[in-house]
């Protein structure tokens, strides 16, 4: 599969007044073509920044220390390299959480849209503007077109704000869409609509799709593969299936453990303590302060065991037997055989 995004080793510092913080440490993630990706994790463990520093979205006290971003091969983000401006709308489209972060209160949907092509794709007339973006709202399941880009988004309920977001992010045919906690704010119903959306997307026209929540089960819903984060790494790697059911990271598992699922019968299990805020002094494994397996080795740098796509960072990973159905994690591998 080709890859339209690939991250390699990158490592994103805030310099605040308190201590210069690691937001993002060592991250690799690779989305192919018609691939749908999921990042998860916990509130703060990094998701945003990660996702927001791939279109060079930062802000004034943050910077790429190391690592670089490709998007179709194209290196687009490196230290003291930034050509992601470039790309932005025109080859990567973004939704985020509040679809009023997307749309302007002052205008009307169509205008917004042709707004967006006449940046990005200057070379459409008119008329093929306007079939555009009738398209495009058609393929966001939205029956009444004409009167959706006759609207302003006030007029619009919170669900079809959200397609016409989506709208806004795919009207310019992007190589990668980046959805950041898009469907949180939506009902479960609309939810539901909305990853149905976003599979239909990805299937029709072969885009790659970041999709990051903090929800396993939509997650699990949608994507091919599934990134962790945890302390601003990604803690565990792989296809959707072998992650949710056979955890490796004690991380992941804990993460399974206190969400409810269509498998889970037993008690809901929650992960002790808070994520850490971690400085770019910090050595060792970012979650050994809550973890049942942690020993002294995992004070020192923990390193990626297993392939770029699929692996997990711990000194003492589960044994991958499946996730039993009751919510508990799987007990992990004798501490001292690593
Ligand atoms: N500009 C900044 N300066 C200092 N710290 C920051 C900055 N931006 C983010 N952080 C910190 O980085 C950490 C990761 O934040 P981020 O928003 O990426 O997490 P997240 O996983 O997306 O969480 P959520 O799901 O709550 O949005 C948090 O501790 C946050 O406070």
């Amino acid at each position: 599969m080709t890859a339209v995004l690939e991250v390699g080793g990158l490592r994103v510092e805030a310099e605040t007044a308190a201590a210069d913080l690691l937001l993002v440490d060592g991250a690799d993630l690779r989305v192919g073509n018609g691939e749908i990706v999921g990042i998860v994790g916990e509130s703060g463990c990094g998701k945003s920044t990660l996702v927001r520093t791939l279109i060079g979205m930062l802000e004034g006290n943050v910077a790429v220390a190391a690592g670089e971003v490709r998007l179709g091969g194209d290196r687009v983000l490196a230290p003291g390299h930034d050509v992601t401006a470039s790309v932005r709308g025109a080859r990567v489209g973004t939704v985020f959480q509040d679809a009023a972060r997307s749309l302007d209160p002052l205008f009307k949907i169509g205008y917004q849209l042709r707004e967006v092509l006449a940046r990005h794709r200057p070379g459409l007339t008119a008329a093929q503007a306007a079939e555009k973006s009738a398209a495009v709202l058609g393929r966001m399941g939205i029956t009444e077109p004409d009167r959706v880009l006759g609207s302003y988004p006030h007029q619009l309920s919170g669900g079809l704000r959200q397609r016409v977001a989506i709208a806004l992010a795919v009207i310019t045919d992007p190589e990668l869409v980046l959805a950041d906690e898009c469907t949180t704010a939506l009902d479960v119903t609309t939810q539901a609509e909305v990853v149905a959306l976003f599979r239909d997307l990805v299937r029709d026209t072969g885009v790659g799709l970041v999709f990051v929540t903090h929800d396993l089960l939509l997650a699990s819903d949608l994507c091919d593969r599934i990134a962790v984060m945890y302390g601003g790494q990604i803690v565990e790697a792989g296809p959707t299936a072998r992650v949710l059911e056979s955890p490796r990271h004690p991380f992941t598992a804990g993460l399974l453990a206190s969400v409810p699922s269509r498998h889970t019968e037993g008690p809901l299990v929650g992960i002790p303590g808070a994520a850490p805020r971690v400085t770019t002094a910090f050595q060792g494994c970012r979650f050994a302060d809550r973890c049942a397996a942690a020993s002294a080795a995992c004070a020192d740098d923990v390193g990626w065991t297993g392939a770029d796509d699929e692996g997990v960072r711990c000194r003492h990973p589960l044994d991958g037997a499946p996730h039993p159905p009751t919510g508990q994690p799987p007990t992990t591998t004798d501490k001292e055989g690593h």
